[in-house]
């Protein structure tokens, strides 16, 4: 299934097509409106998100159509004639101003806005929240697995592990978070990745002995080898054959590139094969460790000063294990002239009406100090409000910032080139030398400090009294 190729309209929940139908039938599908996304709850216990999936987007909203198959089918389930008419000749048309892909996010900040007429802005809901979601949660995990691993190289294992097709978006959001390499090809093809990989141990049980494998393999591959040593007995069988290999390589004046570790206690195994590379004169032979890998246990084997220089990682990062989902949400706030909010018993869960932007103050040193939300054209405000409690507030006079929204589709048109997955790595990279120690730990994180303008606060409360007079509870 190729969505781009095919049209992504039916990449869609049936109530958006009733909506729209709705809208359509009503004569209110060309009222304007405006859409937020922005999610409430930090993934892994973390700090920050990585905001991901934008290109993905941008791409599928070029090609949100229905086609004839398309129609014929919403037809058959019942969709009514004249909307399905207008169906086969829709086009998203929309406006989306969005923070740079690659941005380290907070929670409750409306990161993306969409603007365009109802149905438009309704119809394309569920992609968007899909693509988000998604790239954002694996790019948050790619990345606390780069801040544990340091400049060490790391790939992406995951594709067999993967949620079914979920594992192609989930390699490119993995080199968005910082991943070098991927063993899936059809995601480096994609997305213009490096692939590469070592072997399986069913290379090595598929000869008579180990030896022998490893001497085929290199035979075949004498300048792209890592052997895997843990197929009989790592430290009596795999190191050594491997060592007997190098010095083969060596004398024909290749390199061994490498040995994978895949089982046992990877620290004790990494030193001891360290030592033993080295007693043979193979300093220049890299370890590879594999098995289970997430950003935790990175951290504590180069705690434990295990010498290990590739981490090769798959399940836990291409299903964001701890956290499957991002809870991104995506709320209309403002129709038809109006700003609107979704009022909510609970004060956190109510929404920011109007059309915002989101400042970022940065203190002397550069470092990122709070992020602020106000209505678009407010100019300057002196203090931002905690959104649910808002008699708490913090001073931001005389301080740097930047507007982190620009507009990056106009009319249905991407206006910026889509940025590849490793410039967005290398953004972000550059973004988290800006986000102090204490929001990076893994270990309850300290809060980033976002909130809003007085006078959003006030069109906010504003709007909800009107909200409630309206609906008379
Ligand atoms: N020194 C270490 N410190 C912390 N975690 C480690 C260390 N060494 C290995 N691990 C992790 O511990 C887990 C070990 O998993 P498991 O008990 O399945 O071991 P195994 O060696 O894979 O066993 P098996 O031989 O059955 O495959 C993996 O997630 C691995 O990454
Ligand atoms: O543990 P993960 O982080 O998910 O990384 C991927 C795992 O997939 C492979 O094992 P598998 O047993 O599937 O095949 P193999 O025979 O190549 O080891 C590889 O050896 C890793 O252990
Ligand atoms: O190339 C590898 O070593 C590899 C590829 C996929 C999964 N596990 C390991």
């Amino acid at each position: 299934m190729n969505l781009i190729e095919k049209g992504s309209g039916l990449y869609t929940d049936h109530y958006e097509l009733t909506m729209a139908q709705g809208y359509f039938l009503s004569g209110r599908h060309n009222k304007p409106a405006c859409f937020d996304y922005f999610f409430r709850k930090i993934p892994y216990q973390g700090g920050f998100v990585v905001f991901s999936g934008l290109s993905s987007l941008l791409e599928l909203l070029e090609n949100f159509r229905f086609d004839q198959d398309a129609c014929i089918y919403l037809a058959s389930i019942g969709f009514d004639e004249r909307f399905v008419d207008f169906l086969s000749r829709f086009s998203f048309q929309g406006d989306i101003i969005s923070v740079r892909e690659g941005e380290v996010i907070f929670p409750n900040e409306p990161v993306l806005r969409v603007e365009g007429n109802i149905l438009e802005t309704q119809l394309i809901e569920t992609v968007l929240l899909n693509i988000l979601n998604f790239e954002s949660l694996i790019a948050t995990k790619a990345c606390r697995m780069r801040l544990a691993a340091g400049r060490r190289l790391l790939l992406e294992f995951g594709l067999r592990r993967a949620q079914g097709l979920g594992g192609i978006n989930a390699t490119k959001a993995a080199i968005s978070g910082g991943f070098d390499k991927t063993s899936n090809v059809y995601g480096a093809w994609q997305f213009g990745a490096e692939s590469s990989g070592t072997m399986a141990h069913s290379w090595i049980q598929s000869f008579e002995d180990e030896l022998t494998a490893f001497r085929v393999y290199a035979e075949h591959f004498p300048d792209n080898c890592i052997l895997l040593v843990d197929t009989y007995n790592t430290l009596k069988s795999g190191v050594p054959n491997a060592i007997i290999v190098a010095r083969e390589l060596k004398e024909n004046g290749h390199r061994l590139i490498g040995v994978r570790l895949d089982s046992g206690d990877l620290t004790y195994l990494s030193k001891q094969t360290r030592k033993m590379l080295d007693a043979a004169g193979l300093t220049e032979v890299k370890i590879v460790a594999s098995n289970q890998l997430d950003e935790h246990i990175i951290q504590s084997l180069l705690a434990q000063g295990a010498p290990i220089d590739v981490f090769g990682v798959g399940t836990s990062l291409v299903t964001g294990k701890d956290d499957p989902a991002l809870d991104g949400v995506y709320k209309l706030s403002w129709f038809d002239g109006k700003p609107s909010l979704k009022v909510s018993e609970n004060k956190t869960k109510m929404t920011l009406p109007g059309k915002k932007t989101i400042h970022r103050f940065l203190d002397k040193e550069n470092q990122f100090y709070a992020d602020g939300i106000s209505n678009i054209g407010e100019g300057t405000y002196d203090y931002i409000h905690h959104p649910a409690e808002p008699e708490k507030r913090k001073q931001v006079v005389n301080l740097q910032k930047e507007e982190l929204m620009t507009q990056v589709m106009k009319n249905g048109k991407t206006i910026q080139p889509l940025a590849s997955p490793a410039e967005n790595a290398a953004f972000t990279l550059k973004r988290l030398q800006q986000l102090p120690e204490e929001h990076k730990r893994f270990l309850n994180p300290h809060v980033y400090k976002i909130g809003i303008s007085e006078k959003l606060l006030a069109s906010r409360n504003a709007v909800a009294d009107h909200v409630y007079r309206k609906n008379e509870f």
